[in-house]
This record gives C-alpha cells, sequence and structure tokens, in this order.
C-alpha cells in the first residue's frame, strides 16, 4: 500500500517522459524481421514491452539492452526465428500478445503464448478470426482466450474487414502480411493509432492508407531494413502530467518530446473542449509527429464524448473521468465499451474508485456519466488499482488535489507502461 501525496501549491517544472509504449513494441518486432541492425533510442523499459523482448530472444532474435537504448540484430524473415524452448510469456500485455500472433505466423513452428490472470481473461478472438482469413492457424481456449497456440505456416494475402476499432488487431493483421504472396488490406470500422503503418513504411514497406484512413493496403513480402528508431515520450503516459496540472490550482507544467499522432491526441481535443489551457509546440519531424505541451491549471466545463471520438483517446478514458469528476456539470463517454476488455473493466473499475471520492457516477454497458464537484466528499480513502497501471497512476493524480489523504493498493501496476511514475510525479511535486 503508498500514501498517496497531495499538492497544496500545485505542480511545476519540466518532464521527458518515457518512451512511446507503442512504438517501443512494434520497433522491436519490426528490427526483429529486418534485415540488419535496429538500433532503438529511448526504447519504454515497462514491463510490457520487456515481455516483447524477452519473446523475440526466445525465438532466437539477438537483442541487447543497455538502458533505453536497444540493438535488435534482425533476422531478415519471421521464417528464420527458431523454435522457443518454453511457452512465450506475454505478461500484462494486450500488444505484445495479439501484434506477436500476426509476426509468429510467418514461422515455421508452433508457439505457446501464456499470460497474467487479468490477459488470459482478455478477448482474443478478435485477432484469431480476422488472421484465419489469412490463412493463419491460432489455437484459444474454449472461452476464446489465452493460453494460445500459433501455428505457423503459409500466410495469404487478402482483404480483411474489422469489426472492432484496434489498432493491435490491424497490426497483427499486417505482421501476417508480410509473408503473404499477394497484398494484405485492412478495412477498419474506425481509423485506429497508425504507428505500424508509418515504421513499416520507415523500414521500407509500400504501405498506404485511403483518404478516409479506413482502407489500408500492404504490397506484398517488402524488402525491411533495419533503421534506427528515436522513440517520443508516450503521449498516454504525459496525459497524467498534463491532466495533473489541469486539476491542481496554481501548476505550470512542461512536457517536452512527446508523440503527437493525430490517431493519439483525443485526449489534446478533450482537454480544449473541456476549457483546459495546452500549449502545443510543435517539433519538426518526418514520420511520426513531435512536440512539446505547456499546461497551466482551469476550471473545467463537462464533455460528451462518442464513438468515433473514443479510438484516439482509448487510454486516457480513465482521465477523461477524472477531467469530469472536477468539471462544473455532468460528461458523459459512451461508445467505449472497449474499456471493459482491457487490463481490467475499466468503466466497473472507475465507478467503484471515483464513488470512493464521492463522485456520482453512473454506469452504461459502453461508458459512464460522471458528474464532478469542485471539492470531493471522500467516502472511503482507500483506493485501489485493481493491478490495473492506468486506473493506479489515475488515482495518484486525483490524491493530489484531495482535501483528505488517500491511498492506494496495488501501486506496483503502473511497472507495466511507466516504471519511473512515482518518481517523475514527485519531482513536479516539489519543483516549486
Ligand atoms: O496497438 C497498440 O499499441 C495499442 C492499441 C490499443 O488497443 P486496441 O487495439 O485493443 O484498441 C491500446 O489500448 C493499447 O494500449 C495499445
Ligand atoms: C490497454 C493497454 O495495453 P495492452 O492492451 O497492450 O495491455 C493499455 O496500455 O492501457
Amino acid at each position: 500500500m503508498r500514501k498517496l501525496e497531495q499538492a497544496p501549491h500545485g505542480l511545476h517544472g519540466e518532464l521527458a517522459v518515457p518512451g512511446d509504449k507503442s512504438i517501443s513494441h512494434r520497433a522491436l518486432m519490426l528490427g526483429a524481421v529486418a534485415t540488419g541492425t535496429t538500433t532503438i533510442e529511448h526504447w519504454l523499459t515497462g514491463e510490457d514491452c520487456q515481455h516483447t523482448l524477452q519473446a523475440l530472444r526466445d525465438v532466437g532474435v539477438p537483442i541487447e539492452r543497455k538502458g533505453t537504448m536497444v540493438t535488435v540484430h534482425g533476422k531478415g524473415d519471421a521464417g528464420n526465428f527458431v523454435a522457443p524452448a518454453t511457452s512465450l510469456a506475454m505478461g500484462n500485455s494486450g500488444t505484445t500478445t495479439r501484434l506477436l500472433m500476426g509476426l509468429l505466423s510467418g514461422t515455421s513452428f508452433t508457439s505457446k503464448l501464456v499470460g497474467d490472470d487479468s490477459l488470459e481473461r482478455r478477448p482474443m478472438q478478435r485477432v484469431t478470426q480476422p488472421l484465419a482469413e489469412l490463412g493463419v492457424k491460432i489455437d484459444l481456449t474454449a472461452a476464446g482466450t489465452l493460453p494460445a497456440q500459433v501455428h505457423g505456416g503459409p500466410v495469404h494475402g487478402g482483404t480483411v474487414r474489422l469489426n472492432v476499432a484496434s489498432a493491435q488487431v490491424k497490426s497483427a493483421v499486417f505482421l501476417a502480411g508480410l509473408n503473404a504472396p499477394t497484398p494484405t488490406v485492412v478495412v477498419e470500422k474506425l481509423p485506429t493509432r497508425d504507428h505500424t503503418e508509418i515504421m513499416l513504411r520507415q523500414f521500407g514497406a509500400d504501405i498506404t492508407t485511403s483518404a478516409d484512413q479506413r482502407t489500408i493496403t500492404l504490397q506484398p513480402q517488402p524488402h525491411l531494413t533495419g533503421q534506427t528508431v528515436v522513440v517520443p515520450g508516450d503521449l498516454s503516459s504525459a496525459a497524467f502530467f498534463l491532466v495533473a496540472a489541469t486539476i491542481v490550482p496554481q501548476s505550470g507544467v512542461k512536457l517536452t518530446n512527446v508523440n503527437l499522432n493525430p490517431t493519439r491526441t483525443g485526449i489534446l481535443r478533450v482537454l480544449d473542449q473541456m476549457g483546459a489551457d495546452v500549449t502545443i509546440e510543435p517539433i519538426p519531424t518526418t514520420g511520426e509527429l513531435w512536440g512539446n505541451l505547456v499546461v497551466h491549471s482551469s476550471q473545467l466545463r463537462p464533455i460528451h464524448l462518442t464513438a468515433p471520438d473514443i479510438p484516439a483517446v482509448i487510454d486516457e478514458l480513465p482521465l477523461v473521468a477524472l477531467l469530469a469528476a472536477t468539471a462544473d456539470g455532468t460528461s458523459t463517454i459512451r461508445g467505449a465499451a472497449e474499456l471493459r476488455v482491457k487490463e481490467t473493466d475499466r468503466i466497473a473499475v472507475l465507478k467503484t474508485e471515483l464513488e470512493k471520492l464521492g463522485v456520482a457516477v453512473t454506469e452504461y454497458s459502453d461508458g459512464l456519466a460522471i458528474t464532478g464537484r469542485p471539492a470531493w466528499d471522500v467516502q472511503n480513502s482507500e483506493l485501489d488499482s485493481h493491478g490495473d497501471h492506468r486506473i493506479g497512476m489515475m488515482l495518484a493524480i486525483a490524491a493530489l488535489r484531495s482535501h483528505t489523504p488517500l491511498t492506494l493498493q496495488n501501486e506496483e501496476a503502473v511497472a507495466v507502461s511507466y516504471p519511473q511514475f512515482f518518481t517523475d510525479l514527485e519531482q513536479l511535486r516539489e519543483d516549486h
């Protein structure tokens, strides 16, 4: 259990958050199937990315790591991976699992994928079904969950229509399609994060996106060449401090070198619509967009989000709920049933934890209504991450503006995506 700190004088100072989780996973995987060496700078050392790194080592990919600097000696093709001696451990990471199902389909052996209790409850048919359309054979439990057996073998191209808005599923299809002799086309329900497409292009693939962003076409058998990937700061991690500085009076914080891919910046649009004070300083780059973000505290108005808004803010919805809990009125988040199949059922957990703060929450099958109040009326000071990194960090941010001391159970979950979260928070709390 951890005692959560308040911030009576606000948060202050400048911070470079750790590398982006989605990009860190993808750099390892593309590096593994490219020809030559890939160097990854500012790689995220969080537990989820460590699981991707270890799984690739387990199938024979030589990878060296010194802190946040990683070198991948590419095997040129998944067909050159070697059968692992044991099961591949996915830990808590949905991204590792689903993307590797695509990548490992190009091998010449069967891999067994296992996860922790949370991951072994999460749905996997959403990826095995589209992959089956390309000829990939994957066995799951009767419940459609891990453990999985991924049978490597021939893959063919084709057009796959996804009925869930998921970048993980889209990416799995393209990673499988790398080995197909004909084009692989994905038609998305709604546009989702496009880090895989951007990085495939950097490594030399011919992959194009239609004007409406929903149809993406990968030309067959690209020759991928090892690259230097400099990972930008993770906006999903920066978001904790954007929200903290917004809701804790007297704050002023600058977050540097953050990824600003428009498929990820829903939280910036939410903050803007709620009346937050965030200034974006773009940094000239090619490929992924980068920038600095400067934020000062403000009083907020409510927001209403519906299905098309969700993919670009999916991992920040716990933070949107917290913003709503301080806003002047009732906010609604709908079309977000995906939240129920993340590390926890984030809809149920947000209701439980926000009600402890005395905030009125209505639960829907696909979202929440939250009525904010300027000062909370704490009913139960013992908060709990429920083993979910993003819930734990959101609650630590909530505590900064609480007038009642709060504690957090299962705080170690933050290491999944942000191992130094509490140290970075402490730096901004003390820096005044
Ligand atoms: O592709 C990715 O890197 C991710 C996609 C999202 O999941 P879904 O694809 O399941 O929406 C997101 O929630 C996850 O944290 C990372
Ligand atoms: C949902 C998340 O990740 P994953 O699906 O990779 O476990 C997350 O980081 O919030």
